[in-house]
């Protein structure tokens, strides 16, 4: 996707935070779950669950968009389409304005559909080819009772000059029109009753790249314009980088990022969100470097039906150690308005430093990850971390994880670190001399052959 409006800095390590949003609260998700169940046999006996979304929380502000990423089947869509209420939750609670939406019956809903909108990603199956353009997009007017001042005729025709497109395309049919036409259509229905909350699945992703900056800039105008609130939903974070103030990034159900734009840009903390940057193409070739190298991630992502224990991310990550198996990471803000879900992560100080053996897993993902970025990633973590030892101790908030002092065995790893982003090979050595008792003990678990690798930090 070309570049889009808002633009972003990218310097190295981003100041601790940004200030904090005093936008009032729109949207409120606590704990939200959305299991499919799965039934068989003759009497339909629930025999397990597809956990498409599996506890959830995030907030919405007044005005803000928030961007949410993820591999295909993580669990985006299910999220778009609890949060409008479209399909129930299963459990945790949904709270829109300070109301509890979570359980409202259609009848219930009803006035709340005027303020809370999608737009799907298909503008070829999301418009009906047998109506006209202005019989789609006056169809909220009609659902909705509403008689808009002037008549539905000229606000339609003023809807659609507002997204781009002719007055005159009122009486035409959808296949006439381009994916990117389609699209302004699509929105131009979503906002006809002057909604608060727009979520936007995929909106681009089943156009041309080059007509992609174009709806994603008309959205960003839009939402100046008309003061409206976004969650846009993505599979890769180059359509949603330039527009979203805040992103959360899922894997398998869960948030496992969830940061401003800028922090996660700078410096992502999650190493799933660290391999889904690394796919995003650089587009000028002087900006290309060490950090053009990709990060491979091994397979696919596993099945929400039994999904991994511990951090569900440990099958696939590269710095994945026992820890990572059998705990899960809770979702801390580890630095203001940057919060992540991890043991090991990315340019910050570790959260499990006496965790040092990777898993079998690990080895072979690390094996997907080029050395560069692996030394790469080392050598920023090992720098944040020995920056947080020397730094005021107040800037890991509470219920953090914080490196107790200058010794810590983060910070003692440091040397070692270094070394290591310089002669990745040599890390064997320092894991052996840091915790042999726990190699050994992970070796006989993982690692029958005894060919126990060094963490990577
Ligand atoms: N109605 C349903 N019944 C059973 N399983 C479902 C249903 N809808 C979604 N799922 C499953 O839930 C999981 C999450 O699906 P979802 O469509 O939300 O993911 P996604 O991240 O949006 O993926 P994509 O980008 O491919 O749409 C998938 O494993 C999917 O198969």
């Amino acid at each position: 996707m070309s570049e889009t409006k808002k633009t972003d800095a990218a310097p190295s390590v981003p100041p601790q935070g940004s200030a904090p949003d005093e936008r009032e609260v729109l949207l409120k998700v606590q704990g939200l779950q959305k299991h499919f169940p799965i039934r068989k046999g003759v009497l339909q006996r629930q025999v397990g669950a597809v956990k498409a979304v599996d506890g959830i929380d995030f907030e919405v502000r007044k005005g803000e968009t928030l961007g949410v990423v993820g591999e295909s089947g993580c669990g985006k869509s299910t999220m778009g389409r609890v949060i409008t209420r479209l399909q129930d939750p299963t459990g945790g609670t949904i709270h829109f304005e300070g109301q509890d939406i979570t359980r409202l019956k259609p009848a219930a809903m009803r006035p709340l559909r005027r303020d809370i909108q999608m737009i799907f990603q298909d503008p070829y199956g999301s418009l009906n080819p047998r109506h006209t353009i202005g019989g789609i997009v006056s169809a909220p007017f009609r659902l909705q009772g509403v008689e808009p001042e002037g008549g539905v005729k000229k606000e339609v025709q003023r809807l659609l000059e507002l997204v781009g497109l002719s007055p005159e395309h009122y009486n035409r049919y959808p296949h006439e029109f381009s994916g990117g036409q389609r699209q302004r259509i699509g929105i131009a229905r979503a906002l006809a009753l002057k909604p608060k909350l727009v979520v936007a699945d995929e909106p681009v992703s089943a156009l041309d790249v080059s007509i992609q900056a174009q709806v994603v800039n008309l959205m960003d105008d839009l939402q100046q314009e008309l003061g409206l609130t976004y969650v846009i939903i993505a599979h890769d974070l180059s359509v949603v980088r330039h527009v979203s103030d805040r992103i959360a990034v899922m894997y398998l159900g869960k948030i496992v990022e969830l940061a401003d734009r800028t922090s996660l840009y700078q410096a992502p903390m999650h190493p799933y969100t660290k391999a889904l940057m690394s796919a995003v193409p650089v587009p000028d070739p002087k900006r290309r470097g060490a950090k053009s190298e990709r990060i491979l991630l091994k397979g696919d992502v596993p099945s929400p039906i039994s999904p991994p224990s511990g951090c569900r991310f440990h099958t696939r990550c590269w710095k994945a150690t026992q820890v990572c198996a059998t705990q899960e990471p809770v979702l801390v803000e580890l630095r203001t308005g940057q919060q992540v879900a991890c043991h090991h992560p990315e340019n910050f100080a570790d959260q499990a430093p006496q965790d040092v053996v990777l898993l079998t897993a690990a080895k072979e993902a690390a094996e997907l990850v080029a050395d560069e970025v692996l030394a790469e990633s080392a050598a920023t973590s090992a720098a944040v971390a020995a920056e947080i030892a020397d730094g005021p101790a107040a800037e890991a908030p509470e219920g953090t994880v914080a490196p107790e002092s200058a010794e810590t065995p983060e910070t003692a790893e440091t040397p070692e670190v270094t070394e290591a982003a310089e002669a990745p090979e040599a890390t064997e050595t320092a894991e052996t001399a840091e915790a042999p008792e726990v190699a050994e003990t992970a070796e006989t678990a993982e690692d029958p052959e005894g060919e126990t690798p060094a963490k990577e930090k």
